[in-house]
Formats: C-alpha cells, sequence, structure tokens
C-alpha cells in the first residue's frame, strides 16, 4: 500500500537513480524498439529517465493528479511515457480501472519495484501469479473476513485505550501523523503475532521501522545504504518470525493455544483436503510481513486525515460526536465496544469513506504487461508498464457532482458508477485489509471524540505524496481531555 506499488516513487537521491538509469539502458532501448505499430500517443521523453522527475515533482507537490489530467487533455485516456527506466502505458478512467482489476492476471501481472521484492521476499501476495495468489489470498482471507474479525474487536479497543493512555492523555499538544501510525502498528502487530506489549513486541516494532525505512530505495546492497540496512532488518524479522511459527506450531499440536489466537495460527492452522498444510512456513513468514506492512501507514493515514476534518468542520464534528455519544451512553464504564457498536457508527463511516474519496491513501498503482494486450484500440506490448491512478475517478466531476466539496450525503444515495470508488482498489486483487481498517478506524474516532477536543496548530497545513500523503508537520494539534474515561 503498500505497501503500495506506488512506493515505486522515491528515489533515495538523483545520483543513485541515475547509476540505475545506466545500468537499465540497454533493457528499455530494446523494450521500446520492441514494440509494434498502434501504440497510444504521447512521448516517451528523454531515454529511461523519461518524465519520471516530473511526476515526482508533481507529487511532492501534492499536484500528481493535475500533471496527470494535463496528460489526459493533451492525449486522451490512453498515453504512453517513459517511467522510472521502463516504457509505460498511462491510462485512465472507470474503464483503465475495469480493466485493470477484470483483467487476466496471467496478462497483467502485478509489478512491485526490485528493493520491495527483495526485503520482502519471494513468497509474498503481491509477486505471486494468479494460482498461487489465489490459495495465499483465500487463506488470508480466512482470518481477515468480517465473520473471523468479529472477535478482535476487543483486542482493537483495548490496544486504542492503551494507546491513548500513554500518548494523548494529560498532553496539550501533540503530533498526529507519528501517533496514528504508532498506533496501527501496535493494533496490527497484536492482531499477527498475538504477542502481548512488551520488550518482545517493541523489538519487533522497531525492527519493521528499520524495514519499512528501505522500502523506498534505489536497491544497490553496499554498506550504509537504506537499502543494506532494511534488508538486514528484514532478515532479522523474519528469522523471529520463523521463529513464533515453530513455537506456535508446537503450541498449536498441544491444545495450549487456540487456532484463532491470531494470524500466524490461524494460516498455520488452515489444511487442504488432504489434510496437508495449505501454506509453506515461508509463504506464512512472507505474508506476514507484507500484511504488517501493507497494513499500518494506510490505515493511520485515515486516521489523520479525520483528525483535520473533524478539526476544520465543527458540524461534522458535532454529528461524529452526537453518534459516538449515544453508543457511550448505552455502555457501562470501560466496557469495550462491540462488534455490534461498530454496525452502528454509520455516519462516522460516511465521513470516513468521504475521506478515502477525496484523499485516497494509496493514488496510484503499476502493473506489467505479460503479452501485447489490446486496449481500446491500442496495443500495450509486452514487458510495458501499465500505470494508472485509479482515484482520479474519485474527484471527476462527471462522477461526483462538485467532487471538492465533503459531502457525506453521497453515500445515501445509493450505488455509483461501477469501479468509480477505488481507494480499496478492485477485483481479484482488491484490499483484502479493508474491514480491519474498518474497524480499527470506527474504534479509534469512537474514544477521540467522547474523550477530547482538539484544534489544529496549523489551520492549513498541506500535505505532499512521497508516495503516500505526508503532512509537511505531521499535523500538530492542540488537545484537550474532556474526561478520564480510559
Ligand atoms: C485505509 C486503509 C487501507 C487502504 C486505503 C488500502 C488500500 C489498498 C489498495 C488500493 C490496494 C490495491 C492496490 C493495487 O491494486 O495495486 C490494497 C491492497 C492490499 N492491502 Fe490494503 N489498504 C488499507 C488497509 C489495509 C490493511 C489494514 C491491510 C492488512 C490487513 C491491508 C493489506 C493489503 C494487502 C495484503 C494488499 C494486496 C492484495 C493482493 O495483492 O491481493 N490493507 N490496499
Amino acid at each position: 500500500m503498500l505497501v503500495s506499488p506506488p512506493l515505486l516513487f522515491t528515489m533515495e537521491s538523483n545520483t543513485l537513480y541515475f547509476i540505475v538509469c545506466l545500468l537499465v539502458i540497454p533493457l528499455y532501448v530494446l523494450l521500446a524498439k520492441g514494440a509494434s505499430k498502434r501504440l497510444p500517443p504521447g512521448s516517451m521523453g528523454m531515454p529511461i529517465i523519461g518524465q519520471s522527475l516530473e511526476l515526482l515533482k508533481a507529487m511532492r507537490a501534492n499536484k500528481g493528479e493535475e500533471w496527470l489530467k494535463e496528460r489526459v487533455e493533451k492525449y486522451g485516456p490512453i498515453s504512453k511515457l517513459g517511467l522510472f527506466g521502463k516504457p509505460t502505458v498511462f491510462i485512465h478512467g472507470p474503464q483503465a480501472n475495469k480493466f485493470v482489476y477484470t483483467c487476466d492476471g496471467n496478462k497483467l501481472a502485478n509489478h512491485q519495484p526490485a528493493s520491495i521484492r527483495r526485503i520482502i521476499g519471494e513468497k509474498n501476495l503481491f509477486e505471486m501469479r494468479p494460482e498461487d495468489h489465489k490459495r495465499v489470498r483465500g487463506a488470508l482471507m480466512t482470518f481477515l473476513k468480517p465473520e473471523a474479525l468479529k472477535q478482535y474487536v476487543g483486542t482493537i479497543d483495548e490496544e486504542i485505550r492503551m494507546h491513548l493512555k500513554k500518548h494523548w492523555e494529560g498532553k496539550q499538544e501533540t503530533v498526529v501523523e507519528p501517533l496514528m501510525k504508532t498506533l496501527t502498528f501496535n493494533v496490527i502487530s497484536s492482531i499477527i503475532f498475538g504477542i502481548e506489549q512488551g520488550n518482545r513486541r517493541d523489538s519487533l516494532v522497531k525492527i519493521f521501522e528499520s524495514v519499512m525505512e528501505g522500502m523506498l530505495s534505489v536497491p544497490i546492497n553496499l554498506p550504509f545504504t537504506p537499502f543494506r540496512r532494511s534488508l538486514q532488518a528484514s532478515a532479522k524479522a523474519k528469522s523471529i518470525i520463523m521463529e513464533l511459527v515453530h513455537e506456535k506450531r508446537q503450541d498449536l499440536a498441544k491444545n495450549i493455544i487456540s487456532p484463532k489466537k491470531d494470524l500466524i495460527t490461524s494460516l498455520l492452522s488452515i489444511r487442504d483436503e488432504n489434510d496437508l498444510p495449505v501454506l509453506s512456513d515461508e509463504e506464512i513468514v512472507d505474508n506476514t510481513v507484507i500484511v504488517m506492512i501493507a497494513g499500518h501507514d494506510t490505515t493511520s493515514i485515515l486516521l489523520t486525515f479525520l483528525v483535520r476534518i473533524l478539526a476544520k468542520d465543527p458540524s461534522i464534528y458535532a454529528k461524529v460526536l452526537q453518534e459516538q455519544e449515544e453508543i457511550a451512553k448505552s455502555k457501562a464504564n470501560e466496557e469495550p465496544l462491540t462488534w455490534d457498536d461498530l454496525a452502528k457508527m454509520k455516519y462516522t463511516w460516511r465521513v470516513a469513506t468521504e475521506s478515502l474519496r477525496m484523499y485516497p491513501p494509496v493514488f496510484c498503482s503499476f502493473r506489467q504487461a505479460l503479452e501485447d494486450i489490446e486496449y481500446e484500440g491500442y496495443i500495450i506490448p509486452k514487458g510495458w508498464q501499465v500505470f494508472w491512478a485509479a482515484c482520479m475517478t474519485q474527484m471527476d466531476e462527471k462522477i461526483y457532482h462538485d467532487p471538492k466539496k465533503f459531502d457525506t450525503s453521497r453515500y445515501e444515495e445509493g450505488t455509483k458508477t461501477p469501479f468509480s470508488f477505488v481507494a480499496f482498489g478492485g477485483g481479484a486483487r482488491s484490499c483484502p485489509g479493508n474491514e480491519l481498517a474498518r474497524m480499527e478506524t470506527l474504534s479509534m474516532i469512537h474514544y477521540l471524540v467522547t474523550g477530547f477536543k482538539w484544534k489544529l496548530c496549523c489551520e492549513d497545513e498541506s500535505f505532499r505524496r512521497d508516495p503516500l500523503p505526508v503532512f509537511n508537520q505531521g499535523l500538530p494539534i492542540k488537545l484537550e481531555s474532556k474526561l478520564s474515561l480510559l
């Protein structure tokens, strides 16, 4: 979101970028020359560099959408360009979203940058071709589907209360973005690893922070490069997770723990029709890593935007507060939230949905053509990248009336154009963590609005895309505890 494919964008430094470019020039020239006729319109830009730097610059100024809109005005909804050393076809609109989300995975494959592939490992969901992807995703979904997640509402509730007590209560000022990251990191690690708060979890969290640091780097494995540090941290994380896998397998055999305890026990317990494990140990480890990485940053961004929206618009804050106070009133002191409580938070989720429409954490993604593909009368040649900014349809005035207006009533009107709301992607590779994200978001907003009032320190703080949204100052706020509920 990853972990998200747009992670592709960040380049450590221009120097490293140029070194990599030089290494891949021959491949680029071959691919570009090999392209047959009926290529989409557009210029490939400078060899290798193509339009990468322009796009990066626009994204960092939070003008990525404008930059792409200009392309669409100039060339139409399909055009060619050069991005990150590869010939690329940019496609746009609901029909582009539909094409990507419904295309056979043997023709159009997921496409991660080399740094991510090497750090996470070969057996992760992002890298898999359709057959393995279906098997591994099916296994993950037995844990991430709503019926299974229901039992973790209490765990999430407990994590949030501990977090608020430690980081928010009694503070007069705080910075929201890093705190939301800490929270979602802790929630997801408690659900995945099933480890109580303490030294063991803290050390895993620290190791994962180091893993993240080099995810977006140029994959040069030399001493002191962030990529080397990330590789080392990921090897350490994986060896700890592998130990956990062995421990939990033994505990399951002795019936000391439940198969539903956490993601690892759940994956270990899935057997096929011949009573054999559905996932190998290596697959469990690599996919635990991917869920950790894909699962925390995206949700923390949504929560950070919600804090901003609630501070900026008193009428939205008042309605969310009313909904949440009604739920709070129906509960005894310290009684945790339940699945049914979350189901009642309809208005709050509409606010979150509208936030996801206007400020999607994942803005764009890449795939790779595994064969020549015909699309809208043009050829996307084998080996080329397909690049699309799915979420641009969410700000399209032909689909959403007055798209710049924050308007939760949009979701009262029924269905929209198919493939136009795609904050969680679509098709076989849509986000499997959307339900978990919803649970975390609603629970946290419940405790925030019932427990605190806040004001933004900088009313007009802007954010850049790097490639996920990052607030320039991390969203500092002035904070007031309403009462000590926690
Ligand atoms: C607000 C929160 C979230 C947003 C906006 C979000 C968004 C997305 C999007 C747009 C994709 C598809 C990317 C593509 O098509 O290239 C995706 C995939 C994915 N997400 Fe999320 N996500 C969120 C939370 C989570 C959580 C909590 C988890 C962990 C449980 C998670 C795990 C994944 C995984 C594993 C994939 C890859 C799925 C596959 O390839 O089959 N996400 N996410």
